[in-house]
């Protein structure tokens, strides 16, 4: 089904206006800055449905992009969805193409919607590791919407949390190498200037939250797993120690503004929580 076309009846329908209704009386509570999801069940729900395997991502990604305008709507500012992980090029070629062709019609579709709405687009994750083409299409679409900030929609391919980690290690470390050159050592007999220079060189928090892919976004407030299972699978694992963590049975290309709603309301039950975690991050 076209992507687009559809898109357009999920923001006109009848239930979009219940919808509205819905999303009014939960704005009366906190509403979660950010809500990041791992898209899982695309393939048993094509088994499921009797239809080809690639049909199951097809309805992933309407579901994704469904779930992004859902979230616009409601006042979420940041939405991240495991698209693609590291480990997903050892599949079948033919499926991993799948999933990068639909990347594709994604940005597209993002694209348009971002003419008509202030809507910041991230592609995160070790970008290096996408063929040329549709690393250019990513950068492109990442310039013109840079600008952007009331709502930012990051994907992450090529990601891995362990990779991410590494990646800011190295890259904290090249920055404290690159100090320690540019400064030179002390040769000074003072230890406390001594001392001084050996916390420069050494490498903090500060420094490995700042080089991570993930710097895009603050941490989640929310995670979603879909299709019953309860694992992190390399997702966000660094990001998400203080975050709530929402598994359903409903396979993704299932998932729905109910499921939605349903987390939001846990989110507030547990808000008291939230508050204390952000205060003591001061
Ligand atoms: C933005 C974008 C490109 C969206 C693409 C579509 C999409 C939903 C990708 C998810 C990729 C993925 C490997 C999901 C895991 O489900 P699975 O396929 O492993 O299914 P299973 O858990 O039933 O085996």
């Amino acid at each position: 089904m076209d992507k687009e076309y559809f898109l357009t009846k999920v923001l006109s329908c009848w239930s979009s206006f219940i919808r509205r209704v819905v999303f009014c009386v939960l704005r009366v509570g906190p509403i979660p800055t950010h809500i990041a999801v791992i898209m899982d069940g695309n393939r048993r729900y094509a088994k499921r449905k009797l239809l080809e395997e690639g049909a199951g991502h097809d309805a992933g990604a309407m579901a994704l992009l469904k779930l992004i305008i859902y979230c616009y709507e409601l006042g979420v500012k940041y939405i991240t969805a495991y698209a693609f992980s590291i480990d997903n090029f050892r599949r079948k070629p033919s499926e991993v193409q799948k999933i990068m062709d639909l990347l594709k019609e994604c940005m597209t579709v993002l694209a348009k919607i971002a003419k008509h709405h202030p809507i910041k687009v991230n592609f995160t994750g070790n970008l290096e590791l996408l063929n040329a083409e549709l690393r250019d299409e990513a950068c492109k679409l990442m310039g013109a919407t840079a600008e952007y900030s009331k709502f930012v929609v990051t994907i992450c391919v090529c990601y891995c949390c362990t990779d991410d980690i590494v990646h800011s290690v190295e890259e904290s470390c090249r920055e404290k190498c690159y100090y320690h050159s540019y400064i030179g050592d002390s040769h000074d007999d003072d230890k406390d200037d001594d001392d001084k220079d050996d916390e420069r060189h050494m490498i903090n928090l500060v420094d490995i939250e700042k080089n991570m892919y993930m710097a895009v976004t603050p941490d989640p407030d929310i995670l979603i797993r879909t299709s019953d299972k309860h694992r992190l699978s390399n997702f966000l694992q660094w990001q998400t120690c203080h975050s709530l963590l929402a598994s359903f049975s409903t396979d993704w290309p299932e998932i729905g503004v109910w499921h939605l709603v349903k987390v939001v309301i846990d989110f507030q039950q547990n808000y008291d929580y939230f508050v204390r975690k952000r205060l003591q991050q001061l």
